[in-house]
């Protein structure tokens, strides 16, 4: 039995400019996972099993190459997607395909029946790459797993900037600069994964970053979520209709990133900070020139309570609902800060960012 996990994520800043080529944002990985186990069936056909989508598991069998499913429009779009890719990259290395079982469980999808949006599809994207690199014993360092799930999760998602798919893969704290994916497209036509894997990709730039020791990060949840690709299509509207601006906002989003990278270089927890209060102006101008509420009245209640204990703190990810980031130094009064959230129904998620080992260290272990 093989067994490969990929860590959720949030996004701390750089949200909605990092949906166009080249355009940055700063994310990091959480300790709740996706973990993907493949084992060789003894019958030919096999199993894809998800613990928290129980009664939708389905058969497949093998004709030569293809994998037939004999259901369609299935919540599994993102494993098939997976397995199709890593099969192919499998193939064009030589290896013999086989028939196995799957089975994912996720600590992302829920808990207690709420969803937190810590970026499950990427996750169970990644996690089924990885398991599937290891089971066909396929040479991937953290860069070509990076583009397999990429190429996998843009296949069924279509838009998107694939930076979750970067943080679960990469771990800890990244600045993500999104790549061409119109190139990615074209490129699928022509080349084989193998050299596809090879070439550097236009725009793609991945960094991790350290953060300073006396950054606390603190996770507020508001709950009901909205549907991220929902939000996106509205801000797609804004950007026809009002191209200067919207390019305004991708140039000071811009600049922002790049000045709050800067500041994780320097380890200086003040110049995070106070990025990621313009970050925030930024995404509440663009909230308010496209009518789309980035920032709902509870995710504000969030902002002020961080803000009066010293945190600097802003929506994370697409907003409308979900939860909200503080950057804090870690002697501040957390736990008063934590209570005030309390008062006001905002739930703090105890989680921890987590660090990715490599994968030749991972396989090492496993062994
Ligand atoms: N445990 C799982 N098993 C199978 N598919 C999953 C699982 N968790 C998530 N997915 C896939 O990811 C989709 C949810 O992705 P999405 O709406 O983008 O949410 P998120 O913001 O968490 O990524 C589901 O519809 C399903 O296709
Ligand atoms: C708007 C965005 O920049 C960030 C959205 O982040 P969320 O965490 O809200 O969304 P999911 O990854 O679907 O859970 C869109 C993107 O980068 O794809």
């Amino acid at each position: 039995m093989i067994t490969a996990k990929a860590p959720g994520k949030l996004y701390i800043a750089g949200e909605y400019a990092v949906v166009e080529n080249g355009y940055p944002a700063i994310l990091v990985a959480l300790n709740q996972f996706v973990t993907c186990s493949i084992k060789v069936s003894p019958a030919d056909t096999g199993r894809i099993i998800s613990e928290q989508y129980h009664e939708n598991s389905l058969l497949w069998r093998r004709q030569g190459d293809k994998m037939v499913v004999d259901q369609r429009d299935n919540p599994f779009a993102y494993i098939l997607s997976a397995i199709s890719v890593t099969e192919e990259y499998a193939r064009s290395l030589d290896r013999q395909l086989q028939i196995y079982d799957i089975y994912i469980d996720s600590q992302l999808d829920s808990a207690n029946g709420k969803k937190y949006g810590l970026g499950s599809s990427a996750a169970v994207t990644v996690a089924t790459v990885k398991a599937l690199c290891l089971f066909y014993d396929l040479p991937v360092d953290k860069d070509k797993l990076f583009k397999l799930a990429a190429i996998a999760h843009f296949a069924v998602q279509g838009n998107g900037s694939l930076g979750d798919v970067a943080a679960s893969v990469y771990g800890g704290w990244i600045a993500y600069h999104s790549f061409d994916r119109q190139w990615l497209a074209e490129q699928r036509q022509y080349l084989d994964l193998p050299t596809l894997l090879d070439l550097p990709w236009p725009d793609l730039k991945i960094e991790s970053l350290t953060a300073p020791a006396n950054l606390q990060l603190l996770i507020g949840w508001t709950g009901s979520p909205a549907s991220t690709s929902r939000l996106v299509d509205k801000i797609s509207l804004f950007k026809a209709r009002q191209q200067d601006k919207y390019h305004h906002f991708l140039e000071e989003s811009k600049a922002c990133i790049q000045r709050m990278i800067e500041g994780f270089h320097q380890a200086d927890l003040d110049v995070i900070k106070r990025e990621i209060r313009k970050n925030r102006e930024l995404l509440k101008n663009l909230g308010a020139n496209s009518g789309v509420q980035i920032e709902t009245p509870i995710l504000h209640e969030l902002c002020r309570i961080a803000e009066d204990f010293g945190g600097a703190a802003k929506t994370s990810g697409a907003g409308g609902g979900d939860c909200g980031i503080v950057a804090i130094d870690g002697h501040a009064d957390l736990d008063g800060l934590l209570a005030a959230w309390q008062t006001k129904k905002i739930e703090q998620l105890p989680l921890a960012v987590h660090f990715v080992n490599s994968i030749r260290r991972y396989k090492l272990k496993i062994k």
